[in-house]
C-alpha cells in the first residue's frame, strides 16, 4: 500500500531531520533527485533549454538547485523569478555559479522563454502555497501548456492544495511531479490528480519520522494479495456466495451486469431475486435466480441492491428487507435514493454497508462532495456509520474510522452507461469472499479500472466489455507483484 501524507504530516517528519542533518542537505537530497528524473526524461541534457519557474520559497530554491545541476551538464538554464528581491539566495547563487541564467517573471519575454523551452520545471509553490497562481504565475503556467516543452512540478504542481488536490482558479499543467519524502494526497485525487501527471516519489529520509498514513493508494500487489485462489479444500458456498437485487422487468440490463461481474469475478455462486428474473436468468444460467425477494433467493454472504430498481414501493421494502439483515450490503443506485431519504435504515446496522454514490447521488445525503473528495467522503462514511465509495476520476473509498483509499486504476471511456453496475456486482463479490468491507470497496475499484484500462486498449468500451475482461484483470492484478506509483496519470 502507497500512503498519502497531508503536508502538516510532512511538516512534521521534516522538523526532526532537518534538526539532524546539516544545513542545506535535505535540499541537496530533493534537488538531486529531482535533477535526475529530469535527465531521465529529456535523454540527452547538453544544449536544451530548461525554464525554472521560482517563487519565494523552498520550492523555488529546489528548483534553482536541480537547475544548477542541468547546467553543470550542459543545459542553457534561465531561472524565471516571480518574485526577484526573495528568491532562495544560495538556490541562485548556485545557478549562478554554474553558468545559469536569471530573468524577472512578468512581461512577455518570460513567457516567449517558457513556451520555448524543452523542459519547465515549476518551483513557483510547494506545500506552503496558499490559494491560487497570481497572475504573473498564472500566465507563465498557461505559457508552459501552450508550448512543447516537458513539464514537471516541483513536489506539487503549484495552485493545487496538497492535501485536497483542489485548484483555486489556475493551476500548473505537470506531464511528471516529483514529489519528495511522500505522495501527498492531492497528487492524486480530485484537480490534483489531472495536474500532476505521473508521479515519482524521491526518498529524502523522512520514512522514519512520519506518522501513520491515513489515507492509501492500493497497487496490484495488494489486491492481489485479497483474492487468493481457491484451494482444493473449496466448494462453490465457501467461495463466497453473492445475492444480487437489481434491474427490473422492463430493464433487465442492470441485473444482467451486476450478475455477471460477480460471477466473473469470484464464481462461487450468484443468486439472483428481482424482476428481471428472466433476462438475467438468459444471460447467466450459471446464476440461481428467483423472480420472489430476497427471503427466497437461498442462503448469502452478502447482498447487492440497487441499480436499476426502481424507486417504488416494492423496491423499498426490499431494500429494508436486505438491510434488516447481519449480512455486508452494498447499496447503489435507485437504492441509494431510497436511502436519502431515510438514512436510519443504515445507522447502527450489525453488518457492514457499502454506499456506492456518483456526486449527485452523494448530494442528495444533504451536500455536493465539493473539491475536497477525500473530506466529503470521510464525514458521509462518519455520519452514516457506512462505507462510502465516491465515484469520479480517482474513485474515493473512506470507512467510518476515517480510513480512506484513493484509487490509482481506470479510463476515462469507464464515463458510460452500466459501468457502475458493473462495480456494484465486483464489490459484492468481494464481500461475499470475506474482505472487510473498505478493502472490498477499494479492491473493487481498482479491479474495476483495471479492467477498463484492458478493455479501453483499442478504443471504446461498453460495460459488457469490463464483464468479459474481469478474469484477465484478476490474473493481470495477481501477475503483477511490484509496487507501481505513476498509476495517477492513467
Ligand atoms: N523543509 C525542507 O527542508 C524541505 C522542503 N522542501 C521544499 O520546500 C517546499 C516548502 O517550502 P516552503 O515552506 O518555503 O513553501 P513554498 O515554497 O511552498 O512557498 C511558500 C512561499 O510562497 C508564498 N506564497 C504562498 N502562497 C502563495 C501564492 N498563492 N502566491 C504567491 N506566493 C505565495 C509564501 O508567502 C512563501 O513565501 C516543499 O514543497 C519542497 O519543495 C524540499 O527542499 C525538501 C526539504
Ligand atoms: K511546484
Amino acid at each position: 500500500m502507497i500512503g498519502l501524507h497531508t503536508a502538516a504530516e510532512v511538516r512534521s517528519a521534516e522538523e526532526p531531520l532537518l534538526a539532524a542533518t546539516p544545513p542545506g542537505a535535505l535540499m541537496q537530497r530533493a534537488a538531486a533527485g529531482l535533477a535526475s528524473v529530469c535527465v531521465r526524461l529529456l535523454g540527452r541534457v547538453y544544449g536544451r533549454r530548461v525554464a525554472l519557474l521560482v517563487g519565494t520559497g523552498n520550492n523555488g530554491g529546489d528548483a534553482l538547485l536541480a537547475g544548477a545541476r542541468l547546467a553543470g551538464r550542459g543545459a542553457r538554464v534561465t531561472a524565471v523569478l516571480l518574485d526577484p528581491g526573495r528568491a532562495h539566495p544560495d538556490g541562485l547563487a548556485a545557478l549562478r555559479r554554474a553558468g545559469g541564467r536569471v530573468v524577472a517573471g512578468n512581461g512577455r519575454s518570460a513567457a516567449t522563454l517558457v513556451s520555448r523551452a524543452d523542459l519547465v520545471l515549476d518551483g513557483i509553490l510547494g506545500i506552503g502555497g496558499r490559494g491560487g497562481l497570481r497572475r504573473d504565475a498564472a500566465d507563465l503556467a498557461a505559457a508552459a501548456a501552450d508550448g512543447t516543452a516537458v513539464t514537471v512540478a516541483v513536489d506539487v504542481p503549484s495552485g493545487i492544495d496538497a492535501d485536497t488536490g483542489a485548484v483555486d482558479g489556475v493551476a500548473f499543467p505537470a506531464m511528471h511531479t516529483v514529489t519528495f519524502g511522500v505522495v501527498k494526497v492531492g497528487l492524486v485525487v480530485g484537480e490534483g490528480r489531472s495536474h500532476a501527471g505521473t508521479v515519482h516519489l524521491v526518498d529524502i529520509g523522512l520514512g522514519p519520522h512520519l506518522p501513520s498514513a491515513t489515507a492509501f493508494q492500493l497497487t496490484d500487489a495488494d489486491v492481489a494479495a485479497g483474492l487468493s485462489p481457491p484451494s482444493g479444500d473449496d466448494d462453490k458456498y465457501s467461495q463466497g456466495v453473492v445475492g444480487v437485487v437489481a434491474g427490473s422487468a422492463t430493464y433487465p440490463g442492470a441485473g444482467v451486469l451486476c450478475t455477471g461481474a460477480a460471477l466473473r469475478t469470484r464464481p462461487g455462486l450468484v443468486r439472483y431475486a428481482g424482476t428481471a428474473a428472466d433476462g438475467v436468468r438468459a444471460a447467466w444460467p450459471e446464476a440461481v435466480v428467483t423472480d420472489g425477494r430476497p427471503a427466497d433467493a437461498g442462503r448469502v454472504q452478502s447482498w447487492v441492491v440497487g441499480p436499476g430498481m426502481g424507486t417504488g414501493d416494492d423496491a423499498r421494502s426490499v431494500l429494508a428487507e436486505v438491510l434488516a439483515t447481519d449480512l455486508p450490503v452494498l447499496v447503489d443506485a435507485d437504492a441509494l435514493t431510497l436511502l436519502a431519504a431515510e438514512p436510519d435504515l443504515v445507522r447502527g446496522r450489525e453488518g457492514a454497508t457499502v454506499l456506492t454514490p456518483h456526486d449527485r447521488e452523494f448530494a442528495r445525503f444533504g451536500t455536493e462532495p465539493g473539491q475536497d473528495r477525500v473530506g466529503a467522503a470521510r464525514r458521509l462514511a462518519a455520519d452514516l456509520g457506512c462505507v462510502v465509495l465516491l465515484k469520479g476520476e480517482a474513485t474515493v473509498v473512506a470507512d467510518a474510522d476515517g480510513t480512506a483509499f484513493v484509487n490509482a486504476t481506470g479510463t476515462p471511456w469507464l464515463a458510460t452507461a452500466g459501468t457502475g453496475d458493473v462495480l456494484s456486482g465486483i464489490v459484492g463479490a468481494l464481500l461475499a469472499a470475506g474482505l472487510p468491507a473498505a478493502e472490498a470497496a477499494a479492491a473493487g475499484a481498482h479491479l474495476h479500472g483495471r479492467s477498463g484500462q484492458l478493455a479501453a486498449q483499442h478504443g471504446p468500451l461498453l460495460a459488457g466489455d469490463l464483464v468479459r475482461r474481469l478474469p484477465e484483470a484478476v490474473g493481470r492484478v495477481r501477475g503483477l507483484g511490484a509496487p507501481r506509483l505513476g498509476d495517477s496519470a492513467a
